[in-house]
């Protein structure tokens, strides 16, 4: 299989901070998106920022597109389309003047498909980009970063503060994109019904460590929540145990697999799970 990026015992400390990238592991198949969750402050934007050598790692490797970059591979750079949440650019400029300065930057800068974006988009062209919305802006930043034929698409946070139509358009504009199969997309939000509707692959990080990575239709479909009354735990095998949470009446148990749990503990009711509350079993609950 081919991967559009690798990371492997990826490990970052910051001076003065008890915060750590703790042997971080995943790897994104090309032609596939991966969401990338996890609570606020635990380490989605230290991790993107180690791949995209914005911050220096302490240890690991890193590969891109099957390579691991170094500061003067522009040929990588060049492949890898990045949209942050927040101010992209220098808002004095317009959407024109920003093609004309991404085409000194970018080789492969398209300004015609840029052009067809900010079209779509609705986006002016002549208007100064200070003054555009928090959703415009965040748009134009999608613009620029297709608009130089990346392979590698990473966004971090970029729906977040969007309205549904908004965040809605953009997903299909991410989707149209992977549609190559060359194309691949890392996402990281907090916004987990978005990744149910693109991701192929759901990575979940919990202060610093890689905690599950799966495929979202494995989460999805077969992934499932016991909700076991106080005589139903005890029946529950350990191995079968992701991890439990206690409630107040009842334990919920995160299994792999809700048929075979089914069957193996006839009585107990399953539920499906979500993404959401996959993140808080992983996070609240315990281990055996
Ligand atoms: N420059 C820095 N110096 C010290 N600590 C830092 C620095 N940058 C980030 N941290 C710490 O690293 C931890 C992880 O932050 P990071 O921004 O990677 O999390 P995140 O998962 O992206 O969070 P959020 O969802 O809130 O954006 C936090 O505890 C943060 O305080």
């Amino acid at each position: 299989m081919n991967y559009a990026l690798k990371l492997n015992n990826v490990t970052k400390t910051y001076k003065g901070s008890d915060f750590s990238l703790n042997k971080v592991s995943f790897a994104l198949p090309s032609g596939s998106v991966m969401g990338f969750v996890g609570e606020n402050g635990a380490g989605k934007t230290t991790t993107i920022g180690c791949i995209l050598r914005t911050l220096f790692k302490d240890s690991g490797t890193i590969e891109i597109l099957g390579t691991e970059m170094t500061d003067d591979n522009v040929e990588i750079r060049e492949n890898i389309g990045v949209v942050y949440d927040g101010d992209n650019f220098p808002g004095y400029l317009s959407a024109e003047q920003l093609s004309n300065i991404m085409s000194g930057i970018f080789k492969h800068w398209d300004d015609t498909l840029f052009q067809n974006y900010i079209k779509s988009f609705r986006l002016s062209k002549k208007q100064k980009i200070k003054t555009y919305s928090k959703g415009m802006t965040m748009k134009l930043a999608l613009a620029v970063a297709l608009s130089h034929h990346p392979k590698l698409l990473i966004l971090d946070e970029a729906t977040s503060g969007l309205d549904p139509v908004m965040r809605d358009e953009i997903l299909d504009v991410l989707l149209e994109f992977v549609g190559d199969e060359e194309h691949s997309i890392l996402l990281s939000s907090h916004i987990t019904s978005d990744l149910e509707k693109i991701a192929d692959y759901i990575t979940f990080i919990h202060n610093g460590k890689i905690i599950l990575t799966e495929t979202k239709d494995n989460l999805i479909y077969n992934y499932g929540i016991l909700r076991c009354k106080e005589k139903q735990v005890e029946l529950i095998e350990p191995e079968d145990i992701i991890v439990y949470r206690k409630r107040d009446y009842q334990t919920d148990i995160l299994v792999s697999n809700m048929n075979i749990a089914e069957r193996k503990y006839p009585g107990v009711v399953i539920d499906h799970v979500t993404i959401d509350e996959i993140m808080l079993m992983l996070v609240k609950g315990n281990e055996i």
